[in-house]
């Protein structure tokens, strides 16, 4: 046999050792994910009889008119702030509203029909008691930091974006997941744009493929292994990297992992909303210039800008139930039933690469949120839940470095306030 045959029998080898440790390993850790999520269920169930046996010694005779129940609003200029109050402790699920009969959760891939139009309206800014009780939804999702688990187990999160451009994007987000707690940060991005990228930071796992020419059967390899994927941070608006975007979009929802799009691939959802279009794993959160431009696109006219929740409400609706998170001066999250507004104290300043920060943390807890037991989120669906976290986490690392640099603040500065923003809201 001549040496070119040996090699290339070699490498064959080589190459289906490799495709079947990945397999072994996949299916590794779909054990142990399972056996995590088993974990938290009881441990949900016996926190939830320490917090009946606690209510119960609290209030000892309630009458049933007493209990505060979630109530519905047919309109939109309306808000309820939840009523019911916390116990202070966020491992007390029953101080939380229930709002399974409320609202629908997402299931792995399912597609929502076109809902009734009543919704519920709930508003939360920190320091009241609505605030306190969403919060303990997202911090039920966190999973525990503990020595049994292996590197992954807490996300491995895929960024579909970085180019000739822009390099700074699809960095931002990807730290971002990681400096949240994911445990893998993954960067598919142009040739050119991956040196860049890695002599930003050595912790970022970069794949200079998504300008080649099998990008698609490239990045897909790696599908099985991620838990979300955020699609747009520094994409580009190029015909044939937006081509690469939609197909691997396509091929994400087909495996049910959340899909996260964000700044240029909200340029191709308003180009082509079915790529996304009823996918109940699929969050968009667009600025207004972006929301702007897939509100006409869906709607075939001028925005009218004097309801914003309102027409968030029907572009949600209109997009199959998706969640959309419009960013601004106040944050609202909507799947077209239910609306969430965040109003978190930020700051005054607004430099790039904010919105790269939201969409990047938002991969990890959208991965958490959906892996959590459906009991952890109380009903509600799980994309609400995981962009109020990532919301309000942005809002307060904003605040926290505008407080540090005044106008100087960068998004850098932001990413450096991850940690204490996360443990101020979310673990204390
Ligand atoms: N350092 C980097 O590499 C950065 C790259 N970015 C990337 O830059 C690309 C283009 O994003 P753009 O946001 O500029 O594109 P857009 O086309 O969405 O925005 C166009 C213009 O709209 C303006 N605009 C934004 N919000 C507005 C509002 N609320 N009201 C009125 N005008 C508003 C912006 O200033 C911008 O000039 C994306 O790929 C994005 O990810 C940004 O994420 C910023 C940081
Ligand atoms: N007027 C505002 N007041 C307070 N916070 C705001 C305001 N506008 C946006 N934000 C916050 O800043 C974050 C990023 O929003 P922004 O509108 O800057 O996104 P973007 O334009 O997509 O960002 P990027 O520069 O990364 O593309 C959001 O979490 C939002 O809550």
């Amino acid at each position: 046999m001549s040496l070119e045959k040996l090699m290339e029998k070699f490498l064959e080898q080589s190459m289906e050792a490799e495709d079947n440790f990945y397999r072994l390993e996949e299916q590794r850790l779909q054990v142990e994910d399972k056996r995590r999520e088993e974990e938290h269920s009881r441990e949900l169930q016996m926190l939830q009889m320490l917090g009946q046996i606690f209510a119960s010694i609290r209030m000892p005779s309630p009458a049933p008119t007493a209990t505060p129940q979630p109530s519905f609003i047919p309109q939109t200029n309306l808000t309820v702030p939840l009523a019911r109050p916390s116990l202070g402790n966020r491992n007390h699920p029953p101080a939380l509203i229930d709002f399974a009969s409320h609202s629908q959760a997402a299931g792995p891939g399912l597609l929502m029909e076109e809902g009734d139009f009543q919704f519920i309206e709930r508003s939360f800014s920190l320091g009241t008691s609505g605030m306190d009780n969403v919060i303990p939804l997202v911090r039920n999702t966190i999973p525990p930091l503990t020595s049994k688990k292996h590197k992954g187990q807490d996300g491995r999160i895929g960024i579909i974006g970085g180019c000739q451009e822009y390099t700074g994007a699809p960095f931002f987000a990807a730290i971002s997941a990681l400096k949240v707690g994911a445990d893998l940060s993954h960067v598919f991005c142009t040739k050119d744009a991956a040196p860049v990228i890695k002599s930003y930071s050595p912790e970022l796992i970069v794949h200079p493929v998504l300008d080649s020419p099998n990008a698609v059967e490239e990045i897909e390899k790696w599908l099985p292994r991620l838990h979300s994927v955020v699609v747009g941070p520094g994409l580009g608006r190029e015909d044939m990297l937006l081509k690469n975007a939609k197909e691997i979009i396509e091929r994400s929802k087909l495996r049910g992992i959340p899909v996260i799009i964000d700044a240029d691939g909200l340029w191709l959802v308003a180009k082509e909303p079915s790529v996304i279009q009823g996918y109940q794993r699929g969050i968009l959160t667009p600025n207004f210039m972006e929301f702007t431009r897939l509100y006409e696109a869906m709607h075939h006219e001028p925005l009218d800008s004097s309801d914003h929740k309102r027409s968030a409400q029907q572009l949600s609706i209109a997009l199959g139930h998706l969640t959309l998170v419009l960013k601004g001066e106040e944050d609202i999250i909507t799947d077209g039933k239910n609306i969430l507004t965040c109003s978190q104290e930020g700051s005054g300043r607004r430099c790039g690469g904010q919105g790269d920060l939201l969409s990047g943390s938002l991969g990890a807890f959208a991965h958490w949120a959906f892996s959590s037991p459906s009991d952890a989120t109380k009903g509600m669906n799980p994309s609400l839940v995981a962009a109020f976290g990532a919301t309000s986490l942005t809002r307060q690392c904003n605040r926290q470095a505008f407080h540090k640099h005044g106008r100087s603040t960068t998004t850098s500065d932001m990413i450096q306030e991850i940690n204490s923003a996360f443990k101020k809201l979310f673990e204390s």
